[in-house]
């Protein structure tokens, strides 16, 4: 919008002051007349809507790129009503189509169109490159040529550049991605959950943030992956991912820790409100059937951060209150906080 005003008010403009000069002509006149009938219309169509915006980017360039060759051949073949078009100023605004067609679409889209409209400009003047009489504005229509090919060249190269660049920044995202993600559920794989288990120990230790992490393991999984088989466990292990998703805070991190293993790292949450959520995600994991009719417990290992803990002491925590939880008859929470306390 902001552009197609500017683009009316400078074409108002430039009107005005040949007029005011007397450099005007029936030409000129029609042609600001265009501009001035275009302009309008093409703000209703941006106002309301009427085309998608591609579409509407692409006619302002094809007016403006049929408006340039217009008056280029009146110009060259028709001096009567030609007479008042300068093309010293027409072949100046020439390139600025090529840098717009370059904005418009991508790099190999764009170089289509922009060697279109330079073919149609050559074809215009060809005939009056190519008449007996040497022209008096032959040499100026070459060189106008010859730029307008140098700098769809460059264009092209600083597009193409700018596109590969585009997509080796997208290449680094997804790499990262796919480092920290687990393939299958989607969750945070292992060691991204390490890291997190990393950062909320750093925490802790400078800050005194206390946090817990429920490890968390499926009841006789080997059983569902012998009976249904493995494409049902996998099945299972994603709705097991969001299922024990729908019980967790936000701020929580829910990750697979490898098999049938998932981990939760709760910051800011103390042993007891950990044990709570534990039991309740083993209530809500059980309480109706996971994958088509079959129900799945899971059991979990409860932990607190203890003062001079590593990730490493703090897991086997988690590791041994898992095992008790499996003892204990599964489809338990087991916790261990009997150390000395938190910093
Ligand atoms: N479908 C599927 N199975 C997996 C995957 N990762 C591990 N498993 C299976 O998970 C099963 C784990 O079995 P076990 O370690 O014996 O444990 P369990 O049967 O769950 O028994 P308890 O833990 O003692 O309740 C094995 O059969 C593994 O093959 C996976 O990505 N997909």
């Amino acid at each position: 919008m902001a552009i197609l005003a500017l683009s009316l008010l400078s074409s108002a403009a430039g009107w005005a002051l040949m007029e005011a000069r007397g450099q005007s002509s029936a030409v000129l006149r029609g042609v600001f007349g265009l501009n001035l009938v275009f302009h309008p219309v093409m703000y209703v169509v941006v106002w309301r809507r009427l085309l998608p915006t591609r579409y509407i980017d692409m006619a302002c360039l094809l007016f403006a790129a049929g408006i340039c060759a217009a008056c280029m051949a009146l110009r060259l073949y028709a001096p009567v009503y030609g007479a008042s078009i300068d093309l010293q100023p027409l072949y100046l605004w020439i390139p600025v189509i090529y840098v717009f067609a370059f904005t418009l679409a991508g790099h190999k889209t764009s170089l289509t169109i922009s060697l279109c409209i330079l073919a149609l400009f050559v074809a215009i003047s060809l005939p009056y490159l190519l008449s007996q009489d040497p022209p008096p504005y032959a040499n100026f229509t070459v060189q106008l040529h010859m730029v307008s090919a140098v700098l769809i060249a460059a264009l092209y190269f600083f597009s193409s550049y700018q596109h590969r660049f585009q997509i080796a920044l997208l290449t680094v995202d997804e790499l990262a991605r796919l480092a920290n993600t687990d393939e299958l559920t989607k969750l945070a794989n292992r060691r991204r959950m390490a890291e997190a288990i990393g950062s909320e120990l750093v925490r802790f230790t400078r800050y005194g943030h206390a946090f817990s992490v429920i490890l968390i393991d499926i009841d006789h999984f080997k059983t569902i992956n012998d009976r249904f088989g493995h494409a049902v466990g996998d099945q299972a292990l994603v709705a097991l991912a969001a299922r024990a998703t729908e019980v967790l805070r936000d701020v929580d991190m829910l990750g697979r820790w490898g098999g049938e293993e998932f981990i939760v790292v709760l910051p800011e949450t103390a042993f007891e409100q950990a044990m709570h959520k534990a039991a309740g995600l083993c209530r809500h994991v059980a309480a109706t059937p996971l994958v088509g009719e079959h129900t799945i417990s899971v059991s979990c290992g409860v932990v607190r951060v203890r003062a001079g803990d590593t990730a490493e002491t703090l897991l086997q925590r988690a590791d041994v209150a898992l095992y008790a939880a499996k003892h204990g008859g599964r489809n338990r929470a087991e916790g261990m906080d009997d150390g000395p306390p938190a910093a």
